[in-house]
């Protein structure tokens, strides 16, 4: 059983290998591959060195494939790979919206994984934070309509979004002018309503993600959903807020005690004491926090929530893993443990 993660030097790939460490994935190899330019470098992994290669054109000799080094390199190669024979985890956006290739977050539609055709897509970040904690609520209470406003780090586009945010600081506190190139205008003190690229309907791509791939998810086309995506300057962990109208009337308390029981989420709700979700209080965690649950003063019966979840784990590493680990479980992987 051979585990290949290509886009192993980036945000995700580093993380990837973070999670298969502590993985109950069972393989005996973990190949690392990225650009030409990466080729010879190191990671560590488990203790040990190992070398990066250049990613090939073609197959690469792997039975599942964790794939993390953009949309264009998936969209070019994955058919290569499982024409190798290799199951695809893409964590990009090139196939999700495929019929074919399903999108798939294990809390809520694991088993969606079991027909795929080679490749399994893994959600958008903010998207897939989301799900974990809407998905209860709404198979509880029917959401028929839900708002959401976000608050992206800037690790959200990969490492140099992170080394912009701690350049341009440094910078700006030594009285020198900030200038962006990674996002559209300097990020450190600032707030950026612009991820990805305008439609022509006024909404941006990453805000039109949330729409398509949680009706996609959820299975659910009828469900109504808008989305403001907003960059801010923080390293890590992605948090939003989430309006939810409900069929069934829910209390706070109902949408407590449900999403108690839900995998995957934390429940972190006592502003009195100062607890609710937070970047700082969720990164590195494997579950999303989610708080701040109130019932919505414009939708009778509705919730308003606050969630934050680390968009490198659970948006894309943990994410990932967690679908191996689970088409394993399912006997629905080709390779066999030797070692
Ligand atoms: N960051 C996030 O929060 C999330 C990211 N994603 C998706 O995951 C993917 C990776 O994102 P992220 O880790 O943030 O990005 P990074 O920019 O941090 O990393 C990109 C990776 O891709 C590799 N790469 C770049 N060009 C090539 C190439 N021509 N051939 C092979 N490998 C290449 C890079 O290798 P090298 O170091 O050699 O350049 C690096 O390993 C993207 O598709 C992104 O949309 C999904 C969910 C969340
Ligand atoms: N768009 C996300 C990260 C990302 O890479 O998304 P996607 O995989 O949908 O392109 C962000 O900037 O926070």
């Amino acid at each position: 059983m051979r585990v290949a993660i290509v886009g192993a030097t980036g945000a995700v790939g580093h993380e990837l290998l973070r999670v298969l460490e502590k993985s109950t994935l069972k393989f005996d190899e973990v190949q690392l591959y990225a650009s030409p330019r990466s080729a010879g470098s190191t990671l560590s992994f488990a203790g040990q060195d190992l070398t990066v290669r250049a990613t090939p054109e073609g197959a690469i000799p792997a039975d599942v494939i964790l794939a993390s080094a953009g949309g264009s390199i998936s969209k070019e190669r994955a058919p290569a790979w499982v024409a190798g024979g290799a199951v695809v985890i893409d964590n990009s956006s090139a196939f999700r919206l495929d019929p074919q290739v399903p999108l798939v977050v294990p809390e809520v539609n694991g088993e969606a994984a079991l027909s795929h055709r080679g490749i399994i897509a893994n959600p958008n970040c903010t998207t897939a934070i989301a799900a974990v904690a809407v998905a209860p609520l709404h198979r509880a209470f029917g959401v028929r309509r839900m708002i959401v406003s976000t608050y992206q780090a800037t690790s959200g586009a990969g490492q140099k979004g992170m080394e912009e945010l701690l350049t341009q600081t440094h910078m700006v506190l030594h009285g020198k002018e900030a200038g962006a190139e990674v996002f559209a205008h300097p990020i450190p003190f600032n707030v950026i309503p612009h991820i990805d690229t305008f439609g022509d309907n006024g909404y941006t791509r990453e805000e039109m993600k949330v729409v398509w791939e949680t009706r996609k998810i959820l299975g659910d086309e009828s469900l109504q959903i808008s989305c403001t995506a907003v960059r801010i300057p923080t390293l890590r962990t992605h948090a939003e807020a989430i309006t939810l109208e409900l069929e069934r009337p829910a209390t706070p308390e109902q949408a407590r005690e449900i999403l108690r029981a839900a995998a995957g989420v934390e429940v972190r709700d006592d502003p009195a004491g100062k607890l609710y979700p937070m970047p700082l209080t969720a990164t590195g965690k494997y579950d999303v926090e989610v708080g701040r649950i109130r019932a919505s003063l414009v939708f009778g019966g509705g919730l308003d929530l606050f969630v934050a979840g680390d968009q490198l784990l659970k948006g894309a590493a943990l994410n990932a893993v967690q679908i191996a680990e689970y088409l394993q479980q399912q006997g629905a992987l080709r390779g066999r443990v030797t070692g």
